[in-house]
């Protein structure tokens, strides 16, 4: 493990160019936070992905937009189903490093690279770079494409230089799934997605309420693009609609929160917010909802609607979260006490 003493706050480096099938990784990280990824075994985890003839989804370039991923014709993929797993081949520790020289981190960035294969250096550095005027390859590479996840205890940027690949949108059609023991992040389906669609994600929280003009204010500070999506483009209407009912469910969700302790008037606010999501479009958010209303419909002695809510919130948190969840899990329970009472 080659490290750089001194001013780097014990800065190193390490690669590990066998990882995930020869495609390798480097770690820039303090040594005890890259011993621990390492114990962990994060790194040596590396599952099974699919051969490629049996990918459906596929690499379209497009002007303005740049590369997108599209489910190929005759293919479509199911809500829950597994669109791709993805590896590492960089990763960074996340924001500013405490009483670490800027130089020197951007050494210990490129000195990462360099020690990855040709053909994975190549890979990364070939991802888009959306930020203009001068500014350091890698440091561009990151800031347009890195995901933030938690691993070993601490925040770290990570390419996964496939999953890179995916457009944003506010209503996206699939989402990232990670697990801290593991360095491996999944693209779910959030909803069927047809042959010939683009496969997408959401940049932003995608629970969230924000209005077009916070969207558009944070993708173009942060991604340097403006929005096209249907809730996003100019001139339909539908925008000034999302925003007069994102803001009705920011509303709403301020009146459930002052709703404790009163059932009927939670059922009242969820079976609304329920609604908003569903007129917008918004999935992310609604197997909370779902149980929210299953534990009200209890309250209110309302058994069958209550086995009905919990039932949906697990059909979404399978989804979400893998029928392993602990989510899943409690609305099992919950079903299992309902019946039992
Ligand atoms: C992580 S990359 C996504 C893949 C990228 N299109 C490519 O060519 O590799 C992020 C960049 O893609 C572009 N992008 C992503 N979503 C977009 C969208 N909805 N509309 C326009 N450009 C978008 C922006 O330039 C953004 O900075």
């Amino acid at each position: 493990m080659p490290t750089d003493k001194g001013t780097t706050n014990k800065l190193c480096v390490f690669t590990n160019t066998n990882f995930h099938f020869g495609q390798g990784v480097s770690i820039v990280a303090r040594p005890e936070t890259a011993r621990k990824l390492v114990d962990d075994r994060l790194l040596m985890k590396s599952r099974y992905e699919y051969p490629s003839s049996d990918v459906k989804y596929e690499a379209i370039d497009r002007p303005a937009l740049g590369v997108g991923l599209f489910v190929k014709p005759e293919h479509r993929y199911f809500a829950g189903e597994t669109i791709m797993v993805d590896y590492p081949t960089l990763v960074l520790p996340s924001g500013a490093v405490d009483s670490v020289d800027l130089n020197l981190l951007n050494n210990l960035r490129w000195k990462a690279l360099l020690q990855l294969s040709k053909e994975t250096r190549a890979r990364t550095r070939g991802l888009a770079q959306s930020k203009g005027g001068y500014m350091d390859e890698i440091v561009n590479v990151f800031d347009t494409n890195a995901f933030t996840h938690e691993k070993a205890g601490d925040l770290h940027d990570i390419i996964f230089a496939k999953a890179a690949r995916m457009n944003h949108n506010c209503l996206p059609n699939a989402f990232t799934r990670t697990n801290h023991s593991s360095f491996a992040m999944e693209v779910i389906a959030l909803r069927d997605i047809r042959d010939g669609e683009e496969i997408t994600i959401s940049y932003l929280d995608a629970s969230t309420e924000s209005t077009s003009k916070e969207r558009r204010n944070k993708l173009s500070s942060d991604w340097n693009f403006d929005c096209g999506c249907s809730i996003c483009a100019p001139g339909k209407g539908t925008k000034e609609e999302s925003d007069r009912r994102r803001e009705k469910i920011a509303k709403e969700r301020k009146l459930l929160q002052s709703s404790r302790g009163d059932a009927a008037k939670i059922m009242r606010h969820v079976e609304t917010m329920l609604g908003l999501f569903d007129e917008e479009g918004m999935i992310m958010p609604k197997a909370e909802y779902y149980a929210l209303a299953a534990h009200a419909s209890k309250h209110l002695g309302r058994r069958k609607d209550a086995m009905e809510f919990a039932e949906l919130a697990k059909g979404q948190w399978n989804i979400i979260f893998g029928p392993e969840s602990r989510e899943c899990a409690s609305m099992d329970e919950f079903q299992l006490e309902l019946g039992a009472a």
